[in-house]
C-alpha cells in the first residue's frame, strides 16, 4: 500500500445519524492509486462516493484513517489537486478569462498580469474556447460552463484531478465530445484522475480502472475492474472491441444485484476477499478473478 501514489488507509466516515448515534458510511476502506492512473467509482446513490473524493480533496476529513499522497498525508484542499464537480461553480460575474485567471492566479501569487492571462488563454484554447474569452458565464452553454471548469482545473496544472459527475448534466452529444477530450488531455498530460460517474459505459471508455462500491451504509469496495480495453480505444468502436460487453455485463450485473447482495456473497464457502485488497477483476479474461490479485 505505502508505494500507491495515492494511498487511502482503512479509512471511515460517520454522520451523526438523526434518531441518535452515528452512521457509517463506510469504514476500514482502502485503496491505491499509481501516478497516471484514471481511475472510475461506481456505486448506487448514497455509498459515499462524493464523501470520499472530498475527503482526496482535502475538503472533509475522515473519522479515522488517513489518505497519503505522494508520501504525505492530506491536509486540507491543495492546488496540487483540481476538483470539477457537475456544477461547474464558476464566478458569474467574471468572463471566461477572468474565471480561469483568477484560479492561476492563485497558483502563481507572483506573476504578473499578463503571464497570468497568457497561461489562462493558452488552457482556455485547449479546452476548444478560443475566442470565448471575454464572455460572461450566463452566456455559455452547460457544455461551454463545463469546459471553463476542465479549463480553469487543467490551468492551474494540478497533479490530480478529482471528478464528480462532470458530464452528467451535459445533453449526449455534448457528453461524448467533452469525454473525449478530457481523455486524450489526460493522456496527454498523464493526469492521475478519480472520477465519480453513474455512467456504466463512460467508465469503460475512460477508465484504466473502475472501483465498484457496494450500497451503503457500511459500503465497502467489493472489487476492482482492471479495464482490458486497448490504450488507444476510441469511443465510437470500443463496444466492437470483444471484452467491452464482458465488462459492462460484469458492471451492470453489480449494480443490479451484487451490490445489495455482496455481504452474503462474501459467505459463499471459498469466497476470497479483504478489505485491505479487493481482488482486481478482468472481466472476459480467462481468469477474471486471479485469487492473490491485490488492489495496491
Ligand atoms: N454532512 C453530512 N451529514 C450527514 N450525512 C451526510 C453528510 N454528507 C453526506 N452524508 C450522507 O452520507 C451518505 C453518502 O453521501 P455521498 O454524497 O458521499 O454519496 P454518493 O455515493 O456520492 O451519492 P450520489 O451518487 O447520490 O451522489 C449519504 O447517505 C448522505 O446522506
Amino acid at each position: 500500500m505505502a508505494s500507491s501514489y495515492i494511498s487511502i488507509e482503512g479509512i471511515a466516515r460517520r454522520f451523526p445519524a438523526p434518531e441518535g448515534g452515528k452512521t457509517t458510511i463506510f469504514e476500514d476502506l482502502w485503496f491505491g492509486m499509481e501516478r497516471g492512473e484514471f481511475v472510475c467509482v461506481i456505486g448506487h446513490s448514497g455509498c459515499g462516493k462524493t464523501t470520499v473524493l472530498n475527503i482526496l480533496a482535502g475538503l472533509d476529513e475522515p473519522t479515522e484513517g488517513a489518505v497519503i499522497i505522494d508520501g504525505k498525508a492530506i491536509e486540507g484542499p491543495s492546488l496540487d489537486r483540481a476538483v470539477i464537480f457537475q456544477s461547474h461553480g464558476l464566478l458569474p460575474w467574471r468572463t471566461v478569462l477572468g474565471n480561469v485567471a483568477y484560479a492561476v492566479a492563485s497558483k502563481w501569487r507572483d506573476w504578473p498580469k499578463a503571464k497570468v492571462e497568457e497561461h489562462a488563454r493558452k488552457a482556455i484554447a485547449t479546452v476548444g474556447l478560443a475566442g470565448a474569452e471575454m464572455k460572461k458565464p450566463s452566456q455559455l452553454s452547460g457544455g461551454m460552463k463545463q469546459r471553463v471548469g476542465i479549463a480553469r482545473a487543467l490551468s492551474i496544472e494540478p497533479k490530480i484531478m478529482l471528478m464528480d459527475e462532470p458530464f452528467s448534466a451535459l445533453d449526449a452529444l455534448t457528453r461524448g465530445t467533452l469525454q473525449d477530450e478530457v481523455r486524450g488531455l489526460c493522456r496527454t498530460t498523464g493526469q492521475t484522475v478519480f472520477m465519480i460517474t453513474h455512467d456504466v459505459d463512460e467508465a469503460i471508455y475512460l477508465a484504466d480502472k473502475i472501483v465498484l462500491m457496494t450500497n451503503g451504509p457500511d459500503a465497502r469496495i467489493a472489487e476492482i475492474v482492471v479495464n482490458p480495453l486497448p490504450a488507444d480505444r476510441s469511443r465510437h468502436d470500443v463496444h466492437k472491441h470483444p471484452a467491452f460487453y464482458p465488462v459492462r455485463n460484469h458492471i451492470i450485473d453489480f449494480l443490479v444485484t451484487r451490490s445489495k447482495s455482496f455481504a452474503a456473497e462474501l459467505a459463499t464457502p471459498g469466497k476470497v476477499w479483504n478489505r485491505r485488497s479487493p481482488p482486481l477483476v478482468t472481466p472476459g479474461a480467462p481468469d477474471p478473478t486471479p485469487p492473490l490479485a491485490r488492489a495496491v
